[in-house]
């Protein structure tokens, strides 16, 4: 009986899904855990949603690891329903013992529990944490702030989940990350806080910590809570505070994403330059780009001023292309400054 127990509970796939806002750190994390899947002798898939309409994460992720991608949208509110066909997909093809779900940044996390639950009707899956990371600067910029959408679902996003975290700790003071670790206790006593760079921690503490089931359980009871908050209240988008416009999902009602396909190379100082002098408003861009003074080609990073730039040799064909997130920031102005850097970088 006991090794029935034993062989029911090894065949079922486990599920994490990593939340938390735009350019937190849930690839970073991502990355961390497949090689800590592959050193535990754990065959690992991922299934991965972006705003944007390219998998710019997918490219940062060894090759080798099954992939679905959810493209174009957010999955707790326009794709919701892929989710569970995603999922099954991989456990059918691949047999995977865990499921990794990168949400994109705005995605409601309560949604996708639902959505992870309704699968495992189907099959022997079983969601065992919801992994939030958080950018301690941003944060704490947004609770100075104190209130605002973004606000809302950052702490959405912390409520509901079983471990968090505090991630960029090497952008904060001392004093203030232990004001934020407070915080985070405070809006989720249940989870487990730990503070990270570059989202290095002990992993141990996510396979082992993040399935605990009270944790989870309460993350349901939190999720049944709001519902009834909510409940009378037109609910657009699947419960996101984002209201979803237009076709496709691309625009949110604060959320804003452009993808921009690049038709040649860029020059590589004027292009950083750009990227420096990004409106306010945008603080979230990536995407491929080409330089016409370096041999390379180079996935780009830009998150709340911060820039990064990774040299990538994509396995597949892939379009240079950048993708911009952000709010109250004018579309064709953005559009005008890259065509700019097109034309300039032609002359
Ligand atoms: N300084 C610093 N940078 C970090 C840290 N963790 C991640 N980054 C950088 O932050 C940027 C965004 O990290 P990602 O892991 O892509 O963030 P993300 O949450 O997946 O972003 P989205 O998928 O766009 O929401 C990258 O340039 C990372 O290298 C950290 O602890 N400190």
């Amino acid at each position: 009986m006991e090794n029935e127990e034993r062989n029911r509970t090894e065949n079922v796939i486990g599920v994490y899904l990593l939340s938390g806002f735009l350019g937190s750190g849930k690839t970073t994390l991502l990355r961390n855990l497949l090689n800590e899947s592959r050193r535990k002798g754990l065959k690992p898939a991922v299934l991965m949603n972006e705003a944007g309409d390219v998998n710019l994460d997918g490219l940062a992720v060894d090759a080798s690891v099954p992939m679905a991608e959810l493209l174009g949208g957010c999955i707790c509110c326009t794709i919701k329903s892929d989710v569970g066909m995603e999922l099954l997909n991989l456990a059918k093809r691949y047999r995977p013992d865990v499921v990794f779900i990168e949400s994109t940044g705005i995605a409601q996390p309560l949604e996708i529990i639902d959505a992870v639950s309704e699968t495992s009707l189907y099959e022997r899956l079983e969601l065992r944490g919801i992994l939030t990371v958080v950018d301690a600067g941003h944060l704490l910029d947004r609770v100075r702030i104190g209130s605002g959408k973004t606000f809302k679902l950052m702490k959405e996003q912390i409520r509901a989940s079983t471990l968090l975290l505090l991630n960029k700790a090497d952008l904060v003071r001392e004093e203030e990350l232990r004001e934020l670790e407070d915080l985070l206790r405070e809006w989720n006593p249940r989870a487990d806080v730990v503070v990270t760079v570059k989202c290095e921690t002990d992993l141990s503490a996510i396979w082992d910590g993040a399935g605990d089931r009270s944790a989870l359980d309460a993350a349901r009871r939190q999720e049944d809570r709001e519902r009834g908050e909510e409940s009378g209240e037109e609910r657009n988008g699947g419960g996101s505070p984002f209201r979803v416009l237009g076709s496709g999902g691309r625009d949110h009602d604060h959320v804003n994403v452009v993808t921009y396909y690049l038709p040649g190379p860029l020059d590589s100082t004027a292009f950083e330059r750009f990227l420096q002098e990004l409106p306010e408003g945008i603080y979230r861009a990536k995407g491929i780009v080409t330089f016409r003074d370096t041999a390379s080609r180079f996935l780009f990073q830009y998150a709340y001023r911060e820039s990064d730039f990774l040299r990538i040799t994509p396995q597949k064909t892939v379009h240079d292309a950048a993708v911009f997130i952000g709010e109250g920031f004018s579309r064709s102005e953005l559009i005008g400054r890259l065509e700019k850097l097109i034309a300039n970088a032609e002359e």
